[in-house]
């Protein structure tokens, strides 16, 4: 079988460099015609390793959304805010025996996604896997990590036995689970806690320290709400957790900081935007959440940067 990588950032460079690797038939799905030609100039996906001593270049080839070829497995590897287009753009190349990987950070594409494809699986990945573009199709592996896999949909928990041994072959860390939504919400959480107050306060995520009262009062408010959305296994030792990535991720700044940093749209409609459009729909009381969400929008808008 053969991969389709929608979205030649990051993560789909990484994984197209990993699969072409072990010699598994990869096309990269790009933008439009401009893209394609970039593309043919160079001598393929580029992938270092996070010391950047060491590059490979992979020869996967390209194409574009129009093509003909069906398309058995797809990645999808764009941002969140354009997840929905992107896989519009393909949708007409998936078939019922289809497998589409959703590799969106927060929530809410996920969902949009397998309701635009009700016949389609569509499995949604949760990742602690990093990496960045030295420069386009190369992309540095800086953080390895697993990613989960799983179903949104309770009822449809059959294990994608061979889409999990291609990415294995590849060197992919990856694991089913039956619990993806919790792994999701979890992460969503985290991310609400840590990113938004990086950005507010313009620092890296150990110094947020200083700002222990309102972490731990958002961590209260997001349990609750997790606890509201059904997910209450997520809500465990949040802000135990929570002190534990500031702790160990200290020297960083988060991927929101760094969005804003070089001018770059936010995912935040899919994280504190998610968040507390659910926090509405249930009735939970998260005053702090929705005043950070409210100070996010304002503050991204101030620089010029999108607020959804
Ligand atoms: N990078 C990381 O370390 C991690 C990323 N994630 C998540 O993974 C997801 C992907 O992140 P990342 O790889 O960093 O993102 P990037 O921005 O590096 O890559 C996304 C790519 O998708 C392309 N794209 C978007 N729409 C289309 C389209 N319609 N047709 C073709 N290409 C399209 C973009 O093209 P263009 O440049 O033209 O817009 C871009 O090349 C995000 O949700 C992110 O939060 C999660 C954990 C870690
Ligand atoms: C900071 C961290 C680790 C947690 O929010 C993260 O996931 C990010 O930067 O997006």
């Amino acid at each position: 079988m053969t991969w389709h990588i929608l979205g030649a950032g990051s993560l789909g460079c990484l994984w197209a460099a990993r699969l072409a690797a072990q010699q598994q038939s990869v096309h990269l799905v790009l933008r439009n015609p401009d893209s394609i030609a970039h593309y043919q100039q160079t001598p393929g996906v580029a992938l270092s390793d996070a010391s950047r001593q060491h590059s490979h270049h992979y020869p996967v080839s390209a194409q574009l959304a129009d093509h003909p070829q069906p398309i058995h497995k797809l990645l999808l590897a764009c941002k969140a805010y354009d997840a929905e287009a992107a896989i519009a753009q393909v949708a007409h190349r998936l078939g019922q025996h289809s497998l589409v990987i959703l590799l969106q950070n927060g929530l809410g594409s996920q969902q949009a996604i397998q309701a635009q494809l009700p016949t389609v699986r569509c499995i949604a990945a949760s990742t602690t896997e990093g990496a960045y573009l030295a420069e386009p199709f190369h992309s540095v592996f800086a953080g390895a990590g697993h990613t989960w896999l799983g179903d949104l949909r309770p009822d449809k928990q059959d294990v994608p036995q061979e889409l999990l041994a291609n990415c294995q072959a590849a060197g992919i860390h990856c694991s089913w689970t039956p619990h993806i939504a919790e792994h999701l919400w979890r992460k969503l959480a985290i991310n609400c806690a840590i990113n938004p107050l990086t950005v507010l306060h313009n620092c890296r995520n150990g110094e947020l320290l200083t700002h222990a009262p309102q972490i731990n009062t958002l961590c209260a408010e997001l349990q609750q709400l997790l606890t509201a959305a059904g997910q209450a296994a997520a809500s465990v030792d949040l802000l135990q957790q929570v002190w534990t990535v500031i702790d160990k991720t200290a020297a960083n700044s988060s991927s929101m900081r760094q969005d804003v940093a070089h001018q770059r749209r936010t995912e935040i409609s899919y994280i504190t935007g998610f968040a507390c459009a659910q926090s509405k729909a249930l009735g939970c009381y998260t005053p702090t959440l929705n005043t950070l969400h409210a100070k996010l929008k304002a503050t991204l808008a101030a620089r010029g940067l999108a607020s959804t």
